[in-house]
This record gives C-alpha cells, structure tokens and sequence, in this order.
C-alpha cells in the first residue's frame, strides 16, 4: 500500500533523511519511530506530497507522490502534528470546510459528515468554536478531517502529544478501532505507544533507517544475555559476589536500596532453576526471581544512543555491536 524507496531529502546543505526504504502492506499499522530531529516529519510531509523527495520515490496505493499528487491526496488522510484546525469556525463549519477542499458535496458531504462525527464521538460539540475545545476534543476533529473522504491510509504524526492520560487513552483506542479497516503509519517517539498499537516498527535515527521489524523480532535480535531479576529477604553482605562465581553468570548488577538484582547469564541458557537451587541451599530468602525481557525501549536506546545496525540473524552474538554496548558494562535499562 505504502512504498519509500531510496528517498533522500536534503534542505540546503543539511541531509534530513538518506536513502530511506520501507514499505507498509494494506491493513498493516506501522510505528515510525525515532528520537526528535530523526526525520519523522520530513518522510510524513513527503507521503502526504507536502514537498518532493530530492532523490528516490514514493508511492501510496500504486500512486506516485511526485507525479500525482491528486490521487495520492485522495487515498491518504494526514493528520499532523498540529492539527490543522481553524479555531475560528465551530466543529460542523471545519468539518464541512474540509470537506469541499476534498471535492465532496451534497448527499455524500452529509453521511461523511454524520459518520465521522459519529465515529469520533463529536456530536456533543459539532456546533462548538474549537477554540473553546478541550486539546482531546480538538486532536478529535484532526483525526475527523483526516477521515472526512475516506481514506484506505492514515498517516498519523505523534497523535497523543500534548493530551492528557485520560485523552490518550482515548485517542489510542480510536487509533486502534481505525486500525481494523486502515492502513496506518504512526509517527511516535513514545515506546509503549507503538507497542501497544503496532505490530512492526521502523526505527530512525540521524536521517536513516537502523531497524525494521516487530518489537518481538528486535528485541530477540538485539540480546546479548538473558535477564534474571532476583529479590532476596536475607541475604549475607557478600550474595552479590557469591552469584557472579556461579558458572553461567556473566554479570550481577545489585540494585541500589533493595536486596534485588538483575542477573545476566549467556544467551540461551536459562539458569532460574540453578539460580534457585543456589539461593534457597544457601537459606538467603528468596522472594521472588523472573525472568526480564528486552523493551521496545532497550531496542530503541541501543539502536539510538550507539548507532547500531541489527545484525540479519535471529541472535546477536555478544560481540556484535560497533562500539560495544551499555549492557556489557553497566546494568541494561
Ligand atoms: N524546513 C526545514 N528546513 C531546514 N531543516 C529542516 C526543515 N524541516 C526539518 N529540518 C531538519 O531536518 C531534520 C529532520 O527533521 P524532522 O522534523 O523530519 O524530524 P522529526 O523526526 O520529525 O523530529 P521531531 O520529533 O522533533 O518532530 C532536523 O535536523 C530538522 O532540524
């Protein structure tokens, strides 16, 4: 449904995004994800044809960015941002403003009209100034005048900033619901987000792409060790050393005010059991040992903080890594 291929945007002498590539298959939800300045905005505003790639080529529904504008504008809903709204003009005159800019009239105007209002709850303000709106309320009628003709794609740039937890889990829920009959790029720098709404994510950092893949995928391509987060009531002052002689074990970070630690031991050998054994015949009080998967957010950091590529097979060794990683030296996040 959605392909970027080679594209490269420069402003002036500064080289905004290079050579980036990914595709979003129809129905797919997509986290575009980077920390800020990565290029997020820059490849949005180039699908919605804002502005031209300086090199490479993007297509939205078989339709060419560059070369037609027109119909790629017809398959996509934008929503910026900043929502484009004119605080000036009640909910209905927007709405209804956008609507002409998007060639629709009479009969059709009105079901678009009624089935977004309805579809994004707005009924309750559809005569109210969006000035005098709540920020949620407003990212609502963003999300309204994106979905006013009807899209298949939905290009969403950070659509929970701002609002309050309450408001995001609204506007989340909605981005789910849309989810089930759109195709969906989320711009997001928050974590969880793209966790809790997307199956893939594409990840950029300085202007390229350093990941493509589920945050599943990532985070097993990206381990080093396996984790073990261990709480004991009685230890003696020496538990931490007597762990890191345990064979297996390659590193004990002892947490600051608890009697707990995080334990890393060599990829593909889980080792609760002995760690168990080891505790318990020692009588130290064991209170609890689970195991601690890799976050989306471990993922992310390593990929930006160290500019790392993700090596192409399914386990990184615990050399990999350009600079070497944070987790080799100090405790992973
Ligand atoms: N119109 C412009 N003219 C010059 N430089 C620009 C312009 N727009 C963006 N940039 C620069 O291009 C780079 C990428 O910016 P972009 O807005 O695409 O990043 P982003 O990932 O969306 O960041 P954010 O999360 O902060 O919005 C940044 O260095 C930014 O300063």
């Amino acid at each position: 449904m959605i392909h970027v291929h080679h594209v490269t945007k420069r402003y002036g002498q500064l080289t905004a995004i290079q050579d980036v590539s990914f595709s979003v298959e129809k129905g797919e939800v997509l986290a575009f994800l980077g920390p800020n300045g990565a290029g997020k905005t820059t490849t949005m505003r180039i699908l919605t044809c804002f502005m031209p790639a300086t090199e490479g080529r993007a297509t939205v529904a078989g339709f060419d960015c560059f070369e037609q504008p027109t119909e790629v504008k017809r398959h996509i809903g934008y929503l910026p941002e900043t929502p484009p709204v004119y605080q000036e003009l009640t909910v209905e005159e927007y709405l209804t403003f956008v609507a002409r800019l998007r060639g629709l009239t009479g009969t059709t105007l009105r079901q678009r009209m009624d089935a977004v209002v309805d579809r994004l709850s707005l009924g309750t303000v559809r005569g109210r100034l969006i000035a005098n709106l709540s920020r949620g309320y407003r990212q609502r009628v963003g999300l309204a005048q994106a979905l006013i003709h009807d899209p298949p794609v939905l290009i969403l740039d950070e659509p929970t900033v701002g609002l309050d937890p309450k408001q995001i889990i609204e506007i989340r829920q909605l981005i789910k619901d849309l989810a089930q009959s759109h195709t969906i790029i989320l711009s997001t720098h928050i974590l969880p987000e793209a966790t809790a709404l997307c199956r893939r994510v594409v990840i950029i950092n300085g202007g390229r792409i350093v990941a493509e893949d589920s945050p599943e995928q990532l985070s097993a391509r990206l381990r080093r060790s396996e984790k073990i987060s261990v709480t004991l009531k009685s230890p003696p002052a020496d538990w931490v050393e007597q762990l890191r002689t345990m064979p297996g074990i390659l590193s004990v970070f002892p947490a600051e005010h608890a009697q707990s630690a995080l334990i890393e031991s060599e990829l593909g050998r889980d080792m609760r059991d002995e760690i168990a054994r080891f505790v318990v015949a020692r009588d130290w009080g064991l209170l609890e040992l689970r195991t601690v998967s890799m976050t989306l957010e471990d993922v992310f950091l390593r990929l930006t903080q160290h500019e790392e590529g993700v090596p192409a097979g399914p386990a990184a060794s615990p050399s990999q890594g350009k600079n070497g990683s944070a987790s080799d030296t100090a405790p992973p996040a």
